[in-house]
């Protein structure tokens, strides 16, 4: 799919104020420069800066995927050495008011947000392209007279498209265009569509490492256009969530709550309620406040940002239903085997990862894959809760074939954490394994923090003590 990039940039509301530099050193400290027509009070600021300096943002964002390599990010010329030990104002101030205006960049690449009937197909909906910078320039939220509300600059990718043909090439441009602007803007919104959005925030989340800046998803159920809609207050709640400095991670904002990414999952085709985060408390819940859960969220990255781009997608999910063909899978998985190129196989399993023990000759080709070098992860089927492979008989023959627990990981961050792996070639099959077990990126309840169940068994204990061995 081809997914250009065009320079549409929406200077804030079109008055041609010019987007001034924001940075934040890998130390977590902020330098910003002055807008092109300071204030008294930016003047002030500036005074109280050594190195003051200017950047002008243009358009022309990333628009192929080369170069798929894992790479420090590089600051711009002029930034503040880390010895630097005058007070660095956090922003610009704000006009008259004295207080703060963030700059966030909103990326939008289509979605049910951006859509509207089209008579073409029959009145189904459709992205319009355009329609967005219409109405974010209508809206009176976004109006920069309101201090609370952030500067932005919105960039429209380019055909709009349904999430449903979002991929990982898509996934790249999104982290390259993040990465190139880092320094730019105080945080991103990224509007796209339900379908895929939790895969799309999930592997963002490991794509950026090092993430100390807010990076919100967001997206709606019914169109901007139509009067009902829910996009409005998603729009308006990430722009005021992505200038927070309490949030140095990839989130999604949907209806009111503020989610780790890489712990939701589409819960629902019709409500407006549409993610949950079953594993985990939502980061922030909005009421008539904000209210943030200030002990779940990640604290600030230690190093400088990297932006990890390549992400190796061979593996296959299987979710067994009582009575399950194994020689049919049996066949799927030789022939995968056979070319070489499966890399994972992840089971969607019964309860805390059982399948039925009869089947030993499924188990036997499972233990035939790991030796090959394919990973196999056991998942659960629970929308809760956690694989316990050893707990019950049926799940332990899985641990002796070799298999690895995916704890409580959603499917779409088992699946995005295995491409980002698997992307970079560095580890070996035996590290991979091990990373699986281990929260990279707030993705999984280390096993060590997992309640043991009642009776536990002692393959259970093992696994833990393992765990705790690891780390
Ligand atoms: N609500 C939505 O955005 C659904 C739409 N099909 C999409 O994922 O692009």
């Amino acid at each position: 799919m081809s997914f250009r990039i065009i320079s549409k940039f929406v200077l804030n509301q079109g008055n041609g104020r010019c987007i001034t530099a924001c940075h934040r050193n890998p130390f977590g400290t902020f330098l910003s420069s002055p807008s092109a027509t300071p204030s008294n009070a930016t003047a002030r600021a500036r005074g109280r800066q050594k190195s003051y300096f200017q950047l002008r943002f243009f358009g022309g964002l990333s628009d192929d995927i080369e170069n798929l390599v894992c790479k420090p990010l590089q600051s711009p010329a002029g930034v503040l050495d880390e010895s630097e030990s005058n007070f660095i104002p956090q922003n610009a101030l704000y006009e008259g008011q004295g207080c703060a205006k963030k700059r966030v960049l909103v990326l939008c690449t289509g979605g049910t947000l951006t859509m509207a009937p089209d008579l073409k197909q029959k009145g189904a909906l459709a992205p319009v392209e355009g329609a967005i910078s219409k109405y974010m320039s209508q809206m009176v939220e976004l109006k920069e007279d309101n201090p609370e509300m952030p500067d932005y600059v919105l960039h429209e990718y380019s055909p709009f498209l349904d999430s449903a043909d979002l991929g990982p090439a898509d996934w790249v441009t999104i982290a390259k265009d993040i990465e190139s602007n880092y320094f730019k803007f105080d945080g991103f919104v990224v509007l796209t569509g339900t379908d895929t959005m939790a895969y799309i925030a999930t592997a963002l989340s490991f794509m950026l490492e090092n993430l100390n800046k807010p990076v919100i998803f967001t997206g709606s159920q019914i169109p901007l256009c139509m009067p009902q809609n829910d996009a409005r207050r998603n729009l308006i709640m990430a722009m005021i969530f992505a200038s927070r400095d309490s949030i140095n991670e990839v989130c999604i904002f949907f209806h009111d709550r503020l989610l780790r990414a890489n712990r939701t999952t589409k819960v629902n085709t019709h409500k407006l309620l549409a993610f949950d985060s079953p594993n985990m408390d939502p980061l922030a819940t909005i009421g008539i406040s904000i209210d943030e859960n200030e002990h779940v969220l990640l604290p600030p990255a230690k190093g400088p940002l990297r932006v990890h781009l390549r992400m190796d997608t061979r593996l296959l999910t299987i979710r067994l239903v009582p009575g399950f063909d194994d020689s049919m899978i049996r066949r799927l998985i030789e022939s995968n085997m056979e070319e070489q190129q499966l890399r994972a196989l992840v089971l969607q399993l019964y309860g805390t990862g059982n399948l039925p023990s009869v089947k030993e000759s499924f188990i036997k080709l499972l233990a035939d894959a790991t030796e090959q070098g394919i990973m196999v992860i056991a998942s659960t089927q629970c929308f809760t809760g956690s694989v316990l492979l050893g707990h019950y008989a049926t799940g332990r023959a899985l641990l002796e074939a070799g298999a690895v627990s995916a704890g409580d990981m959603t499917l779409e961050a088992i699946a995005c954490k295995c491409a980002y792996l698997f992307g970079r070639r560095g580890f070996t099959n035996q590290q991979n394994e091990e990373l699986m077990g281990i929260s990279l990126r707030g993705e999984l309840t280390p096993p060590e923090l997992l309640v043991p169940p009642t009776g536990a068994s002692g393959s259970f204990e093992q696994c833990i003590a393992k765990a705790r061995k690891r780390s």
